[in-house]
């Protein structure tokens, strides 16, 4: 146990640290920019770095010199708490970013940073952010000094750990606020009390809306971690609405590893006189150099046999693995978890609940396994041991999602691989990816080693339905994910294989998808149309939706005019729409509007079974009959897969007839039952009439009610009343399978 400190041992660290925080403000006093100078325009690896520690040998005092390289942390005027929080957390020497971006940082100028993934951009700015409220004397009574954001939950959670770990002795206090979470109330009952907030922009706007009282006005730093990303048009809106209620006097950090140099977005946050530091702008590679990055063909029908085939293969290895939409995620988890491969397997996308979310991302931090992912994982999370493999099944959007993508491996010093799968038409990505220095390489993909799976999941859909829906939503979305995409040159959907990519989701037949055959009547009215399109980010797949996708006109007739036609107000990835009012979900509405695809279903599609009761599942049929060798002929599968199809159109048709009879058994079912009803009720009435009351005649009755009961404009209806009539005097008798040959019978006579 700790002794209490003396009251004179604290009143001694105090003035130390005083001391300590006067030392860092005379420091900070001479680091003033050099009149002239144009920041931009430096190189800040090559100019030495601008300061240095000197210790004088006779005092022992510490001074800090200008123009001293440093390269460790101990050698920067950084306080002991700084420090040892460091070093509590392993780090000692500085990486090429912290290096170039420290000083300038602590000095409280604006940075725009950039540097590849993995390289230790966090404790660029997770330093500063200390450090000035350290020298502020920051404390409780003085609320936020700081917000750090992050466009997802999990790398929030990721920033807030590295936070508690470097600033582990310091008395701020801190806290995460994200989406998903339930407790928002408790957060609003605290949040006034926090120092440093690390947040997503959705929730931090919550609380600004509704948190009563809640002030950032005394702010003094403010970080976007991927801040290209939270600048782009998918969070403006929020962003924005954030922006406006902090004090412009404030130091701004924003740091990416593929950073944005543009004019607006900088002028949006009124940084001043930044300094771009950009560490790898000259590096040979934009990607860390122990990447070994691969690309090969795989045309869309085989992508997800090369993937089970990738899988198997590396059952020892942790996989990450990019598909486009949840509904895939979805869909291929599901149907591998089914499949079993030998290796666990795990699904992370925006859909999911906050829980589960994070714990799947610390399982898969702990563990060798497979995740299945959106771009929700693509972007600064630092999975602890390290990832192996990145795998791209579906085409990144453009270059720096590559980037952010491949560099979930290969972080800090350890190395790692990934693969990119492109589709035929999508080959100009590997141009572009070669032109914006991302050394790739391209391979032929080993086809002998292919172990087909399509089969498997005709025979999954067969057995259980509900992955036959999943199947075909993750189709649907897929198809849609590539109409989406801006980058026409890439992504065209036109050229895709639409009926064998069907086929080898399982699916037996294609569904059928309405955005398609409105493509070539869209693209006529978007020429036309001379408007930029923003993008704005459909939350269900944390993917891009055109403008054009969400049917303009209405929008604009809702909105009542332009602003709304320039939108940018997008839900953030996460998908928590409450954060972010009500134009979102007026958009929420529209989509659905607007993507509403007509599917059709294969209703009915039933297990056949083999004579000792054994499931016949397709894939039985997919070995070749003599030999029983799996078939892997291409022209031999597509005739299974027609022929598979053929078959269950066929058996469709038949659980549809045999429904209908069902039906229609039911139906006379209850028509003998209200017969014998109003057989019963009419004995009352005819005691009724029997004792007196008035009404029409008899026979009129009964011929009103036949007509009643049987819907029959007929005038045989007083016969079929009759028959009827009989039948049901019978029924008593008889036994229930009798009674319902006798419905049959009776049917099949009213429509012949
Ligand atoms: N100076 C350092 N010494 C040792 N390890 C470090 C140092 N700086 C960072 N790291 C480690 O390097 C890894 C990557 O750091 P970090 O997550 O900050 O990278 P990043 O540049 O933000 O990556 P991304 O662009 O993907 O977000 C982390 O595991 C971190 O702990």
């Amino acid at each position: 146990m700790r002794r209490p400190k003396s009251r004179a041992v604290r009143k001694q660290q105090k003035n130390n640290e005083l001391q300590e925080i006067e030392i860092l403000n005379e420091w900070i006093e001479s680091q003033k920019p050099e009149s002239g100078s144009n920041p931009l325009s430096r190189d800040p690896l090559k100019s030495k770095s601008p300061i240095g520690r000197i210790v004088d040998p006779e005092s022992g005092a510490v001074s800090f010199s200008r123009y001293a390289g440093a390269r460790k942390f101990y050698e920067l005027p950084l306080s002991k708490r700084t420090k040892n929080g460091l070093e509590g957390g392993g780090f000692k020497k500085m990486t090429d970013i912290q290096v170039a971006s420290l000083p300038h940082a602590l000095c409280g100028r604006d940075i725009l940073g950039a540097a590849k993934t993995g390289s230790g951009k966090t404790l660029a700015f997770v330093i500063p952010v200390l450090e000035k409220l350290h020298r502020e004397r920051w404390g409780p009574e003085d609320g936020v000094g700081s917000i750090i954001i992050s466009p997802t939950r999990e790398l929030a959670g990721q920033l807030f750990d590295v936070l508690k770990t470097v600033g582990k002795h310091h008395n701020f206090s801190a806290g995460l606020l994200i989406g998903g979470r339930k407790e928002v109330d408790s957060e609003k009952e605290r949040v006034n009390e926090l120092n440093i907030l690390v947040c997503t922009p959705g929730r931090l706007l919550q609380h600004m809306d509704e948190t009563p009282n809640f002030d950032c006005s005394q702010l003094q730093v403010l970080v976007l971690d991927e801040a290209d990303r939270i600048l782009d048009i998918g969070f403006k809106k929020t962003l924005n609405a954030i922006v406006s209620q902090l004090p412009k006097r404030r130091q701004t950090l924003l740091f990416s590893a593929t950073q944005t140099k543009s004019v607006q977005d900088l002028a949006r946050l009124s940084l001043k006189d930044p300094e771009y530091i950009s560490v790898h702008e000259k590096a040979v590679t934009a990607t860390p150099s122990r990447l070994q990055q691969t690309a090969m063909i795989v045309p869309l029908e085989q992508k997800l046999d090369m993937l089970w085939s990738f899988i198997k293969a590396h059952l020892r290895s942790k996989i990450l693995v990019f598909l486009s939409s949840c509904k895939e995620v979805k869909f291929v988890f599901e149907a591998f978890k089914k499949l079993r491969p030998g290796i666990p397997l795990k699904c992370l996308h925006g859909r999911m609940n906050q829980e589960k979310r994070l714990g799947i991302y610390s399982q898969f931090c702990e563990s060798q396994s497979v995740l299945f992912s959106t771009d929700v994982a693509s972007r600064g999370l630092d999975f602890n041991k390290a990832v192996d493999w990145v795998v791209q099944v579906d085409c990144p959007e453009d270059v720096a999602s590559y980037i952010h993508r491949v560099g979930r491996t290969a972080r800090y010093l350890s190395g790692g691989r990934s693969v990119l799968f492109l589709t035929p038409s999508e080959m100009k990505m590997l141009e572009k990816l070669q032109a914006a220095k991302v050394p790739i390489q391209f391979i032929k993909a080993n086809t002998k080693r292919l172990q087909p799976v399509s089969g498997l999941l005709s025979a999954l859909l067969v057995k259980y339905p509900d992955m036959q829906q999943l199947a075909q939503r993750a189709f649907i979305t897929y198809l849609r994910s590539i109409y989406i995409q801006k980058d026409k040159e890439v992504f065209d959907v036109t050229k895709l294989p639409i009926d064998e990519y069907s086929a080898s989701l399982g699916l037996p037949m294609t569904p059928k998808v309405k955005f398609l055959n409105q493509k070539e009547k869209r693209e006529t009215e978007s020429e036309k149309s001379s408007l930029i399109e923003p993008k704005i980010y459909d939350e269900e797949n944390e993917s891009v939706i055109p403008k054009e996708e969400l049917l303009v006109e209405d929008v604009k007739e809702n909105r009542g005019g332009k602003d709304f036609l320039l939108k940018d107000d997008a839900p953030d990835v996460e998908g928590n729409t409450s954060e972010i009012g009500d134009i979102v979900s007026a958009t929420r509405v529209l989509k659905k509007k607007k993507l509403k695809i007509n599917v059709h279903r294969p209703v009915g599609t039933r297990v056949v079974f083999d004579e000792e009761g054994n499931t016949q599942a397709p894939l039985a049929m997919l070995a070749d009959k003599t030999s029983g060798d799996i078939l892997l002929d291409q022209d031999k599968k597509n005739d299974f897969y027609k022929k598979m199809r053929e078959e269950l159109k066929q058996v469709d048709k038949e659980d549809k007839l045999l429904e209908r009879q069902r039906l229609r058994e039911k139906r006379i079912k209850k028509k003998m039952k209200l017969k014998k009803g109003q057989r019963e009720e009419e004995d009352g009435e005819e005691e009724d009439d029997l004792s007196g009351s008035e009404g029409e005649p008899d026979a009129n009755r009964k011929r009103k009610r036949s007509k009643i009961y049987f819907h029959s404009d007929s005038d045989d209806g007083e016969k079929e009343e009759d028959k009827a009539g009989s039948a049901s005097i019978n029924a008593e008798s008889i036994s229930l399978a009798e009674q319902e040959e006798l419905a049959l019978k009776l049917l099949n006579s009213m429509h012949s």
